[in-house]
Formats: structure tokens, sequence, C-alpha cells
């Protein structure tokens, strides 16, 4: 077999089936649905339902081979599955081109007869479809084309009516035209539908069990498992894997056919099933675009903090020391978990950059606290004790902080990567943001003054540094967002607003929260400055 494929490439000769079924139509949505790019060539055209075929239309052959080398002058092709085939004439066609073109996998589903019993093959042609055998790789014949197969002519075949009848005549098919045949066993009788891999040249035969499935949705199984088959052969590179896999999404799409309501006859597998419960139908955004309606998303909790008499005090300087103080003291604790956050972020990264970015996020977070207690607040708590420095009075966490760090611990402690991340981008986000626009003179021009209170804290939120670490954090967040699935994405959104909200009660509270009864100045807790 040939090198795997990422994509296969797989080509499906067949005739097509209005209703969607069966056909080439089927052989599409099966190409697709276990993640090949499909193409088709039509053999013929039929005028059928899912209780019969009315009309058949048979184009000229010299059409049908205007459109195989249409496709083989162009396009690699990693996989061939050959339908419905209609007559000798067409049969030879599509074999003069097979042994021209020699594509890397040819899987046969030999089709004779359709589940309602109309005839899609010439009967003076079944003979010719033994040409084709040769020239495949994997004939996957049903109980009544296995007879035909396996008969020699002479007088009419014999359907075989135990499983182990069908095993000798698919031994025999195998030995005498050196294919690997796949025997079906959805036409036995009883509660089994087993299906077997009889290989003559290695003398082996894997067999694949299964109990039949209670549905009257099987037109077009036999189109479908050939197509999915033929599709992840050139992906694997292995055929009872293959088997395997296609059969494991047959028996899914089988069971979810009759819920499609297609049809008062035999109607179709619903072939993407799996896809749409997994969550496949929905367009991922792209990154740009998670980042822009997150962003856009959050502009009124933005819009309030820039209006807080927090911000505008320290943006033009008239914020009284002590509730910028209070505020330090309570920014410093939030870094101390914080840190904690990301280094659980660093934990459950995916991959080795991720990691090293989460974990050098957790060291810029302690070294933040640390410079808060160098600069503005004195020695860190801890140490002050140790050092004999015990006398000043230790902040404690206020609501806004508490609330904010619970929210985090315990994002953290749900231990979903993609969440927790969407939890922590707001404190980058919205501080460089903040900073960006009072650097740039948005809050008016003494934010820039060197002689303003807070110039120097001022700057650290201006720092590049900051900047291109938050365009990191964005781009790993939506990353991962672009990728999850809808619900996840929807929960990762959730915890982005939920810590932008507490952002904000964050900024509110050194103003929000002075008690009344502490005359103004005098309130100490936390401050050492
Ligand atoms: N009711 C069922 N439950 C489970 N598997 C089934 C059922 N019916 C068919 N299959 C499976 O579907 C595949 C096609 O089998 P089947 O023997 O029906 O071939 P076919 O006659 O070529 O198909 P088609 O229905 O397209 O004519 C096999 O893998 C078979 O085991
Ligand atoms: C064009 C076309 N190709 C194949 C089949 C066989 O499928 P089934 O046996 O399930 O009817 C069909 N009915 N129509």
């Amino acid at each position: 077999m040939s090198a795997r494929v990422v994509t296969a490439r797989v080509l499906s000769i067949a005739g097509s089936d209005p209703s969607g079924g069966a056909g080439i139509q089927a052989d599409l949505k099966s190409i697709s649905a276990v993640g090949g790019y499909g193409m088709a060539a039509i053999t013929a055209l039929t005028a059928q339902n899912t209780r019969g075929v009315r009309e058949v239309h048979v184009p000229p052959a010299s059409f049908l081979a205007a459109q195989l080398d249409a496709i083989s002058d162009d396009i690699t092709i990693d996989a061939v599955k050959l339908g419905m085939l209609a007559n000798a004439e067409v049969i030879r066609t599509v074999a003069e081109w097979l042994a021209r073109t020699r594509p890397p996998i040819v899987v046969l589903d030999p089709v004779m007869v359709a589940t309602s019993g109309d005839r899609l093959l010439d009967a003076d042609a079944e003979e010719a479809i033994r040409e084709l055998l040769p020239l495949a790789d994997l004939v996957t014949p049903n109980l009544g084309e296995l007879a035909v197969l396996a008969g020699t002519g002479d007088g009419p075949p014999v359907v075989a009516a135990t499983w182990a009848e069908a095993i000798a005549q698919a031994e025999s098919v195998s030995a005498r035209y050196g294919v690997r045949v796949l025997a079906k066993g959805g036409h036995l009788p009883g509660d089994a539908a087993p299906d077997a891999l009889v290989d003559a040249g290695t003398a082996t035969i894997v067999d694949f069990g299964g109990e039949r499935i209670a549905t009257t949705a099987t037109h077009g199984t036999g189109c479908s498992l050939s197509s999915a088959i033929a599709t992840l052969a050139a992906e694997h590179g292995d055929w009872p894997a293959a088997i395997a896999e296609a059969r494991r999404w047959l028996r899914e799409s089988l069971r979810h056919g009759e819920a499609l309501g297609v049809g008062g006859g035999h109607g179709p597998i619903n072939h993407f099933a799996g896809l749409w419960e997994r969550g496949g139908t929905r367009t991922a955004p792209t990154q740009t675009e998670v980042e822009a309606e997150w962003w856009a998303g959050i502009a009124g909790v933005r819009r309030e903090i820039d209006e807080l008499p927090f911000i505008r005090g320290l943006a033009d300087g008239s914020l009284a020391r002590e509730p910028f103080l209070g505020y330090l003291a309570q920014d410093a604790l939030y870094l101390h978990d914080y840190a904690r956050v990301l280094a659980e972020a660093a934990r459950l990264a995916p991959d080795a950059p991720a990691q090293a970015f989460w974990a050098n996020s957790a060291h810029g977070s302690i070294v933040g606290e640390l410079e808060l207690h160098e600069s503005w607040l004195g020695p860190a708590a801890g140490r002050s004790a140790r050092d004999g420095q015990g006398e000043r009075e230790v902040a404690e966490p206020d609501g806004a902080t508490t609330a904010y760090l619970d929210h985090l611990l315990a994002t953290a402690a749900r231990g979903d990567y993609a969440v927790l991340v969407a939890a922590l981008l707001p404190c980058f986000w919205i501080y460089t943001d903040l900073g960006e626009r009072l650097a740039a003179g948005e809050f008016g021009a003494k934010a820039l003054d060197p002689g303003h209170p807070y110039a120097s804290w001022l700057a650290t939120y201006a720092d590049p540094a900051f900047a291109i670490a938050t365009r990191e954090a964005i781009a790993i967040t939506t990353a991962a967002a672009s990728r999850a699935t809808p619900a996840v994405r929807e929960r990762m959104h959730r915890a982005f607003v939920a810590s932008s909200r507490h952002e904000l009660a964050f900024f509110a509270a050194p103003l929000a929260t002075v008690p009344a009864r502490e005359p103004a100045g005098e309130r100490t807790a936390g401050v050492t400055a």
C-alpha cells in the first residue's frame, strides 16, 4: 500500500442516486465524513428514491472516459472507489483507465442489484466485472454479489446460507482473482451483521463482528462503507485498520439514519451524525475574530472602568495617596495568588512554548508583587514577621480581591487549560490597554507629566515588555478558542467576561470600600509607605 496521506483525494466512479442515499451522493458524503477530499465521475444517472429505481440513463462511455481523463490529467488520486458500472462498455472503459493510470488504492463495490431488488448492472455485464477484479486491491461484495463472483458461470449463483459458506466463497474469489475480499453479512438472517476480510494471498481472515442494528435505514450502506474504506486505507496504509474504522463510522451512521426521516422505503444512513453530534456543523471563528468579538463584548465593562473616579483620579494625579496605596496593597495580594494560577496554566499547557510563557508570567507576577512592596508598600507580610518588623498592620484581601481570586483559583482547580487561560487574559489585556491609553494622553496630559505623583507606577503599565506578553497571552488564548468545540469556547468566553467584571470591581474597590467611619487619611491597613 502507498505512503500515507493526510487528506486523501478519493475518486468515486459510480452512478447518481438523486435521493442522496446511495451512489456518488453517498460516496461523496462518506469520503467527507471520514476526512477525505471527494471527487466523482458519473457512470450512470438513476431516477430512484428510497422505494426503488424507476429509470436508468447511461451516458456515452466516451463521456465517462473524458471525465476520468480530466481528473487524472490534473489531480493526484490517492484512492478510487468503484460503484455502479451499469454495463459492459462502462466496465471496459474503467478497466482501460485503471490499467493506464494505476491509482495506488482501488476498492471495488461490485454493485449489481439495489436493496430494492432493481438491477443496476446489465445481466450480461456480470461476467465483465471479473475483468476488474485483478485491478482492484479490495472487493466488497454483499452475499448475492459474492455468489455471482464465486460462481463459475455453469448454473445460477448459489447465495451463501451461512456465514461459513460466505467465507468459503470469499476465499475462492480471493484465490482465483488475487484480490482481497471483504465478505459482508448485511443480508444474513439473524441478529449478527458480521464482515470478514479474506486474503488468500496471505492466507488470513480478519473477522469484524457486530450486532445487527435494528433499522430500516440501510439504503446505500455498501456504497458508503466502500468509500469510507478507500479513504481510510489511503490515510492509514493498513486494510484491517481502515475497515475497522470505516465500520465504526458506518454503524454510528446507521444508528442515526431513521431520525433523518428521509423517504418511506429504505432510508439513508446519516453520514454526518457523529460529526454533527461532536460539534462539526459550526464554523470555528478565526483567532482574529475571537479577539475582536471578545474585546467588543467587554466594551461596556471597559467603558465603566474608564469612567471610574479611581482611574480618572489616577490619570490626573488627584487620587489621594491613601486609596492609591490601598489599591496597591490589594494588587500585591492579588499578584501573590495570580502567580500561582499562572503557574497552574504552565503545568496544564499543551506545549513547551506555552508552558514557558505562563511560567515566565508567573515569575513576572512574583517579581511584580515584590516590587510593589519595595517601591510602595514596604516588606511583604511574611518577611516582615520574620524580620521582626511585625508591628505593621498587614492588608487583608477585600471583597473584590477575594472574589476575583476565588474565580481564578476555582477555574484553575477545574483543570481545563483553555478556560483557565481565558480567565487569566483580562489582567493582561485590560491593564495593557489602560497603560497604553494613559501613556498616550487619552485621559489627559497630566498622566504624561514626569511630576505626576504616581509616574513610576504608571510607567510599569506602559512597559513595552508587558505589551509583548499581552500579545502572546491573546495569541495563546484565541488559538485555543478557535480550536475549541463551541461548548468549550462558550465556557472560555464566560470565564473571560467574568474576569473582566472582576477587573472593574477591583478598580472600583479602593474608592468604594473606604469605610465611612474611618477618617480620611487615617486608613493604614496594608499601607506602609
Ligand atoms: N442492520 C445492520 N446492522 C449493522 N450493520 C449492517 C446492517 N446492515 C448492513 N450492515 C453493514 O453494512 C455494510 C454493507 O452491508 P451489506 O451486506 O448490506 O452490503 P450491500 O448490500 O452492498 O449494501 P447496500 O445496502 O448498499 O446494498 C456491511 O458492513 C454490513 O455489515
Ligand atoms: C446509483 C446507485 N448506486 C448504488 C446503489 C446500491 O445501493 P443500495 O443497494 O443500498 O440500494 C444504488 N441504489 N444506486
